[in-house]
Formats: structure tokens, sequence, C-alpha cells
């Protein structure tokens, strides 16, 4: 036996030792069910501590099966250390069998390099063949690296009666192990990256709650796997502060939400809220669609001060004195008080209904100094009698009048008139025909952000204690101002690429998007490096960043393999089923993306042709797209698609492949993505970036000019 063979076979003794531990963690979780109700001092204890320990044990049970851990580190101290997703341990006093990937000590792992070796002899990492459920671990290889030249020998070697998964790697620096992880062909929903997470990665995913950042990167830097490990490195970190007040993941659309499902709940943090902005907005449903210059002036941050005017301009100034009958007697508050009342609490800018409440309090006060000084301090119940009075009630009403948002939306969309709009832009929003009432409005995606503008205003939701925004480069200055309300006492962390943009209102810089944010001061951090577009793709859709107007370095691939096929075909539909045919040849998932109206004919020729295929279709209040619809991300089969196995082919409108990624892409006709939309060249850099490992771009027409070289 070769030594590492020998080692190989010390570390699988050692995870079956992990198993069996977590196998009983497992078991005493589920007793431990039953005993907490019983010492618990009181009911309401019993409830608290029973939810606890029933979900610790249901996490525990519901534990996706995958290797316990995947790196090792041996430090300058004498002691050694597993680093895995979750912490496993004999006993909840004895040191771990296993770290969790976020604890403190983890963090060398991901960061220790021979130039600064944070007290590490040797980081080891384990290479696992690829896991499916209900299959035995199995551990095919393993890494040293020697850190501190007090290390012992270091062991390299893949154990030679397996091959390593995905195979080797070229252009990788860290070598065999992470050029297999990030190579390896992508089946369902998008993996956690625990295993290989870069330093550069890691120093945003483990930065302080506290801190808001911005993360600009190229297609495939990874941005939306580091804002997924920030949030369970956040949750583990500072639970108590995150469990009270929330943890919220933002994406553009339910394909991407769909496709990203599965991360966290592997990381052992399920039952987090993942949104679109448009879904956690959502007062009505969406029945309306504006056109093109409607939507711009809606979503346009001047939106904030009309709508703002219009609700204040319901209050108004008292015009006679308040008179209150109280037995036989008759309290009068003179009109100056009142006045000064409302311009009182006007000038300290409270929420709408706080505003309300404070003019009536106000008012009964004023009462009350007035019957103190005739008879000494009333009690409370002459106070709330005085507060309920129709005399008082009727003020309030008229100077300060209870309102819904949707009638100051409803108003301002019927008759715009405030001179922040110019002419053009009043027209634009104006109803053709207004409703009866706001209660038989048929709102657009847009009115709803107006909606929740003035609820705002009205009454402040509830603060989320942190907010990850992915793709937050397409949102408007008004969708950002609804995640900043929620989030008023937490902090951010925006995701994105600039060039990437292809709404109307994009952000072309940072700055103004993190002003509507309410997050200024927020660091824009670069991630520069692409784990999943080979160099030879990246390298085609980098020579449109110079039509696309933004400032943002070119992308860079990790990645030396992969391949790209720029096909000029006599019939498009054809030859898409062809290239199909022979991408299944191959392993991995393939994404045929098109513009939104030739998805239909693809399908039905993949279907006339016996190629079963899912279509992803638009979600209800996905992103730019308006429209009924369930989403379906990659991996995920809708009905009628087939039985039970999902298929591996996927053809969707190149409005939906933001975010999403497939082993091998067949992107038709880029003229037509390009010319379907303002922003399509912007469209068709997300498209030519989707591909892990292969392209075919497939064209009749010319390719845009910016697609060639030179
Ligand atoms: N450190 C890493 N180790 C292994 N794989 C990684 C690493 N970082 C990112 N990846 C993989 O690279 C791919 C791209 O990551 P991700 O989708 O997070 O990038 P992104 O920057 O959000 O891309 P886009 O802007 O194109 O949506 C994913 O498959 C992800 O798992």
């Amino acid at each position: 036996m070769t030594s590492i063979d020998h080692a190989l076979s010390q570390e699988r003794t050692y995870h079956d030792l992990c198993r069996a531990a977590l196998a009983r963690m497992t078991e005493g979780a589920g007793e431990q069910v039953v005993t907490g109700e019983d010492v618990s001092a009181s009911g309401a204890d019993a409830e608290v501590l029973g939810f606890h320990l029933r979900s610790y044990a249901k996490e525990l049970r519901e534990e996706p099966e995958s290797p316990l851990f995947f790196g090792r580190l041996d430090l300058a101290d004498g002691q050694s250390h597993y680093i895995g997703r979750r912490r496993i341990t004999e006993h909840p006093a004895d040191p771990p069998l296993v770290v969790d990937w976020r604890a403190p000590v983890s963090r060398a792992f991901y960061q220790a390099s021979a130039r600064d070796p944070q007290g590490v002899l040797v980081r080891r990492r384990f290479g696992w063949a690829p896991w499916s459920k209900g299959a035995s671990e199995d551990l095919t290889g393993m890494e040293d690296e020697r850190l501190t030249d007090l290390g012992d020998e270091c062991l390299t070697g893949i154990a030679d009666e397996r091959p390593a998964a995905g195979g080797q790697g070229g252009g990788v620096p860290e070598g065999g192990i992470l050029a297999a992880e990030i190579e390896r062909p992508r089946v369902g929903p998008m993996r956690d990256i625990a295993a290989t997470i870069q330093p550069e990665q890691d120093d945003l995913v483990r930065s302080p709650l506290t801190a808001s950042v911005c993360v600009q990167g190229a297609p495939g830097t990874g941005k939306t796997a580091v804002g997924l490990h920030r949030a369970a490195y956040l949750l583990y970190t500072y639970p108590q502060r995150l469990t009270r007040a929330g943890l919220l993941i933002l994406g553009p659309n339910r394909a991407f939400l769909s496709y990203v499902s599965e991360v966290l709940p592997a990381l052992g943090e399920g039952g987090i809220r993942q949104s679109t902005v448009d879904d956690e907005i959502a007062r009505h449903p969406v029945r309306a669609h504006d056109g093109p210059a409607a939507a711009a002036v809606k979503h346009d941050p001047r939106m904030a001060a009309v709508l703002h005017r219009a609700l204040y301009g319901r209050v108004a100034e008292p015009d006679e004195a308040v008179e209150v009958p109280d037995g036989s007697y008759r309290w009068r508050i003179p009109l100056g008080e009142l006045r000064r009342i409302v311009e009182e609490v006007r000038a300290e800018a409270p929420p709408y209904a706080v505003g309300r409440e404070r003019v009536r309090t106000r008012a009964v006060r004023a009462l009350q100094l007035r019957a103190e000084r005739r008879g000494g301090p009333p009690g409370n119940e002459w106070l709330r009698r005085m507060g309920r009075s129709r005399a008082i009630g009727a003020f309030v009403d008229a100077v300060w009048p209870k309102v819904r948002p949707e009638e100051i939306v409803a108003e301002v969309l019927t008759d715009p008139r405030d001179p922040l709009l110019t002419a053009d832009e009043r027209r634009a929003v104006r109803w053709a025909k207004p409703p009866r009432s706001w209660r038989s409005a048929r709102w657009s995606a847009a009115d709803l952000v107006l909606i929740d503008e003035v609820a705002g205003l009205i009454e402040r939701p509830e603060s989320y204690g942190h907010v990850v925004v992915d793709e937050a480069q397409d949102l408007s200055p008004m969708q950002c101002r609804a995640i900043a309300r929620r989030v008023a006492f937490g902090s951010v962390t925006v995701l994105g690429d600039l060039a990437q943009g292809t709404t109307p209102w994009a952000a072309r810089d940072w700055s103004s998007l993190l002003a509507h944010l309410g997050r200024e001061t927020a660091a824009v951090v670069p991630l520069t490096t692409g784990f999943r577009v080979p160099a030879v793709i990246v390298e085609l859709a980098n020579r449109l960043l110079g039509a696309l107007d933004v400032d943002v370095p070119p992308g860079r691939s990790l990645r030396a393999d992969g391949e790209l096929a720029v096909r000029e075909v006599r019939e498009v539909t054809t030859a898409t089923v062809e290239a199909v045919r022979a991408a299944l040849t191959r392993e991995g998932s393939v994404g045929v993306i098109a513009d939104a109206g030739r998805v239909p004919e693809l399908l039905a020729a993949l279907d006339a042709a016996g190629v079963r295929a899912v279509g992803v279709a638009e979600g209800s209040g996905g992103g730019e797209a308006d429209g009924p619809g369930e989403a379906s991300g990659p991996g995920e089969a809708r009905e009628g698609a087939g039985t039970g196995e999902v298929p591996r082919v996927s053809v969707l409108p190149a409005t939906l492949a933001k975010g999403l990624e497939y082993d091998h892409v067949i992107a038709v006709e880029p003229a037509e993505i390009a010319a379907a939309e303002d922003r399509g060249l912007h469209r068709l850099y997300v498209v030519l970036t989707r591909a892990v490992s292969r392209l075919d771009v497939l064209h009749r027409l010319p390719l845009p000019a910016e697609m060639t070289p030179g």
C-alpha cells in the first residue's frame, strides 16, 4: 500500500466515524424534542424550546446527503481540524469532529497562503466522487499544500482506482480538486461552493453584519454564490440578531430563485425568504401593462416627490376652532392653536399614519391643559373619551384624513399635474380610461411600486436585518427605494454587473443606485476571476463590452478548457435540433436561448424530433417580464415535460437567461436577440456568458457587427 492509499484509507475511516456521530446527533435531537418539552418551566418555554428543538431535529433529518468534510487544517500548535458544511460532535461538550466552514477557525482554510500561513502547516483538500442521494461516500483523492516549512512530507494524489470528479483542470492554479469542482458538469439546481471559496470571495462572505457591500463582478465570478454563502455566514455568526430581524434574498425572477433555491438548505440554512422585488411589494395582481414611456416615468425617482406631495396634499390647514362638549361644559381650542399643532406635526415629518395620531393626541392634550387649569388633572378615562369624541374625530379627519395608498396613486394617474413632470411625462402616465374608483383599478407592475412608495410614507414597513440583492444593476430607483424601506435599520449586500443591465433604467454606475438604496457609503468591491465561462467564450463576449457604455474591466477566466463554435446555417430551427442532439451525446445540461418569439417554434421542433425539452417560462412579476405564468429554472421539470426524470434540455427566452448557467449553450440568432430591445446588446452579452463548457452560436442573419473581431 502506498502512503497515499494508506492516508486515504485513514480518512475514509474518519469519515465513517463522522457519519456514525451524525446519525447519533440526529437520533439525539429527536429525543431532546420530547424531553425538552417536559423539562420546561412553563407552557410558553416549552413551546419556544420545543420549536427550537423540533427545527434542529428536522434540519438534521433533512440534511442533504453529501460528504461530511471537504478539508483539513493541520496547525502549528499541533491541532487538526476537519472542515465541513456543518459541525459534527460526539457530545456537545467535546471538541468537534468536524468544524463548520463558517467558524472563525475555518477562515484559515480559505485565506492561508505560503506567504501568510496563519498558523497552518498543511491544508488538505478532499476530492469526492460525484454525489448522488443514497450513494455511500466515495473519497477519490486528496491534495496537501504545505504552507510552513515545519510541515511533514506532503501528499498529493488521486486514488488510482477511481478518476477524480470531472477530470483534470487546465489553467486553474489551485490544482486538481478545485479544477474538478469548477469544471464538473452541471445537473439540476445551483450547488454550494463551501469547499472551494476563493480568498477574494471569502473576504466578502465574512465581512461583518454591519457592513453594506456592493460587488461588481463580470459574469460567472461567483456573485450569486458569494451572496448566498454570505447569507449563510451571517445567519451562523449573528443568529440572535438575524432570527429576530430576518434575512431576505432578492433575485431577478422566479426561474432564477428556483435555480438557486437549494444552495442555502445544502449549507444547513433552510427557511430563508427568497423572493423578487415585485413579489415583495405585490399588494394586487398585475393586470395592466405599461408602455415604455409610462414605465420610464413611473420608475423615475422624481415620482417619490410627486407621490409625497400628493399624499401631503391631503393635509389641510384647520379653518375653524374646535369645540368639544363635556357634560354641561364645552371645551374650546382656538384656531391659531390648531394651526400650530398641524404645522408642528408636519415639520416633524413622521410617517403619515403616525402624524394623524399625533395630531389627535396633541388636540386632546390641548383640552387636557384647559381641564387641568379648571379642575385638576383629568383621568385616563376622560382622555380616552375626548380622543374618541365626535368633534376631535371630525377635526382630525378634516386636517389629516385617513387615506389608502391606492387612492393617492389613482389620483396621480387620473389627473397628473405635478410640475416636477413635463407635459409629455404627465401625458405618458395619465390613465386613458380612469376607473370609477381605485378599487376597480387594473394595476401595472410599475403601479405597484408606486403604491408601495405611498404605503411606506403612511407606515414604515418592518426592517430586515440584512438583504442580499442579486442582479441589482437592473433595479429602478423606485425599486431601490422599496428595498431601502425594508432594510432601514439593517445592512445590504448588493450584487451585480453593470454590463448585464438590461432594463431601461439599469444603472450605469453604482453610486447613484447605492444612493437610492440609502447606502451611499457602501464599498464597491470588484470580483474579477470568472469560474463559469471558459476563456475562449469570454473572449467572444468581451468583444461586446466596448459597445455597452459602462466602465467595467473585461472578464477574465480561470478556465482554459471549453469549446466555442460560431456557425452560419441555412435554417436555424433545424440546425438547433441537430445541435441539441449533438450536445446530448455529452454530459451535462443544455440551454437553448433565443429571442422570446422563437421559443415556441424551437420547442415544437424539438418535440417533433422526439427530443425531450422543458420550456422555461416567464414568471409572473419576473423582473422585466410582465405577465402571468409559473417559472421553472434549469433542472426543474414542468408538468407535461415528461415523467419523473428531469429533461436535460431547456429552451428559454433571452429575457430569462440572467443568472442561469448550462454546460452547453446554444445561442440562436444573436441578431434577433440584439434587435429585440433597446439594450439588446447587453442582453446578448448575458446570453453569451451562460455557458459552462460549450457554446454554439447559430445564425442565418449576419451577426451583430460588435461580435466580430477587430
Ligand atoms: N470558488 C468557487 N469554486 C467553485 N465554483 C465556483 C466558485 N465561485 C463560483 N463558482 C461557480 O461559478 C459559477 C458562476 O457563479 P455565479 O452564478 O455565482 O456567478 P455570477 O457572478 O453571479 O454570474 P452572473 O453575473 O453571470 O450571473 C457557478 O456555477 C458557481 O458555482
